[in-house]
């Protein structure tokens, strides 16, 4: 094939591909240690050859894009088939000449084909995926607790109701326990058995000098973390926390935040997690950064308009503007009993706004109000913005809970 950016091929991932594609994900994701043999084989196993693509430049290995197979859940609690964008990487040597593009036309029209409602990917940096009609979706926060501080308002159960597992403990209850969890959240990622095999595999790699986890266990919840060292302190460092009570979060967080020796614990927790407001004093949690951890994009709008619930019934006519592909349109869409009928329409708009935009405000992180503020969502009148903000906003907001 030739472009803008030479002579290029383009293709699907061979077995003889792997080496390079491990070689040049490594220098694009400024790794230390490329991914040795264990990580290796558990990426192989996450992905089909079928949905890697790509591309050379004679012998070298100039780019790569690859996506998982994944279910996530919509708010109502509908699970649906996914691909995950992951592991895009394109040579320092040939940048900007349009070959993430390239790959990205290749992989859409794989995911038209395959009638997926939407896309999802983690972002590297937050000016790339708008252009393709990605918008951030689910958020999540990065907390530190200092142990002193932080006592909780309710008195303590004699029981912890929270146990250390053994590995045979493990393997059968935390599986089903995220599974109920990712049930009850929207943006969430349920997980196959292959995932948790690389999870329960504890890769040496993966702990960069930290302790294998822990895993306490609760009959609503689970949490998992590990010892660090840093300088003369030791950390405490949640790798996952995910309930389905609150009775569980509050047990479970009560044993973590009593570690005896260690003055701090840290988590990654979503942006409405009831930690700080459990506690007596609010500032022993310190928000260390808001990350956009999930960024979506609808492939079929009135699929995907179709397969959640809503707050509030209503109707509208939304125009979606899609500069990528051949998703945007108009769509009169009437909502009741919390149900959306979809269907294409020539009326005039009452809603005008991107697909990207559309996609951020579809699973509950970001507010339609919040866009019309921005000028980047227009209504026709207050009313209509009004009812269609209540429509989509969801009682707890997005949480993927799984890095892709
Ligand atoms: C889902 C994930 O895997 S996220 C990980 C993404 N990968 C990385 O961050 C690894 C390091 N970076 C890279 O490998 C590359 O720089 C990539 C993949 C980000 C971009 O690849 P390139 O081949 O240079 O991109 P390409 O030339 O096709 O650019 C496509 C468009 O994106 C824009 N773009 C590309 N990279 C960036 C960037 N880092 N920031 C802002 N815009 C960008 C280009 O300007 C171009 O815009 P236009 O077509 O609207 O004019």
């Amino acid at each position: 094939m030739s472009t803008a950016a030479g002579t290029l091929e383009l293709r699907r991932a061979t077995d003889d591909d792997w080496d390079d594609i491990i070689a040049a994900d490594a220098r694009a994701f400024a790794f230390i240690h490329p991914l040795d043999d264990e990580a290796q084989q558990d990426l192989r196993r996450k992905v089909r050859d079928e949905d890697v693509v790509v591309v050379r430049d004679g012998a070298d290995l100039v780019g790569v894009a690859m996506f998982y197979r994944m279910t996530m859940t919509v708010p109502g609690g509908t699970r649906v088939d996914i691909p995950g964008l992951s592991w895009v990487s394109v040579a320092a040597t040939h940048r900007r000449r349009g070959i993430l593009r390239m790959m990205l036309t290749e992989i859409f029209e794989q995911w038209e084909r395959e009638n997926f409602t939407f896309a999802a990917l983690t972002a590297s940096e937050g000016t790339i995926y708008e252009r393709f009609g990605f918008g951030p979706a689910c958020f999540e926060e990065r907390v530190s607790v200092e142990l002193g501080r932080s006592t909780f308002r309710e008195p303590a159960p004699d029981d912890s109701r929270v146990r250390f597992a053994d590995d045979e403990q493990i393997r059968t209850a935390v599986p089903e326990l995220h599974d109920r969890w990712s049930a009850t959240r929207s943006g969430a990622l349920a997980r196959s058995d292959v995932w948790w095999q690389m999870i329960f595999a504890d890769r040496e790699m993966l702990r960069d000098g930290r302790s294998a986890l822990h895993y306490l266990l609760h009959a609503d919840g689970y949490a998992s973390y590990r010892i660090a060292h840093r300088g003369d302190d030791a950390v405490a460092e949640v790798s996952e926390i995910f309930t389905v009570s609150d009775v569980a979060h509050t047990d479970l967080w009560r044993v973590l935040l009593g570690l005896d020796l260690i003055p701090r614990v840290t988590a990654t927790i979503p942006t409405d997690d009831a930690l700080p407001v459990k506690l007596t004093d609010l500032r022993a949690v310190k928000v260390e950064h808001v990350a956009d951890a999930m960024w979506l994009r609808i492939l079929d709008v009135p699929a995907a308009l179709a397969a959640r619930v809503y707050d509030r019934d209503t109707s509208f006519v939304l125009e979606v503007h899609d500069n990528h592909r051949d998703a945007g349109g108009r769509f009169a869409v009437d909502i009741a009993d919390g149900r959306a009928t979809v269907t294409a329409t020539t009326e005039p708009p009452t809603i005008t706004t991107d697909i990207s935009v559309l996609s951020s405000i579809y699973l509950g992180g970001y507010r339609a109000v919040e866009f019309a503020r921005a000028n980047r969502l227009w209504v026709a009148d207050q009313p209509t913005l009004t009812a269609f903000d209540q429509a989509f906003s969801t009682e707890r907001r997005p949480f993927s809970g799984t890095f892709f």
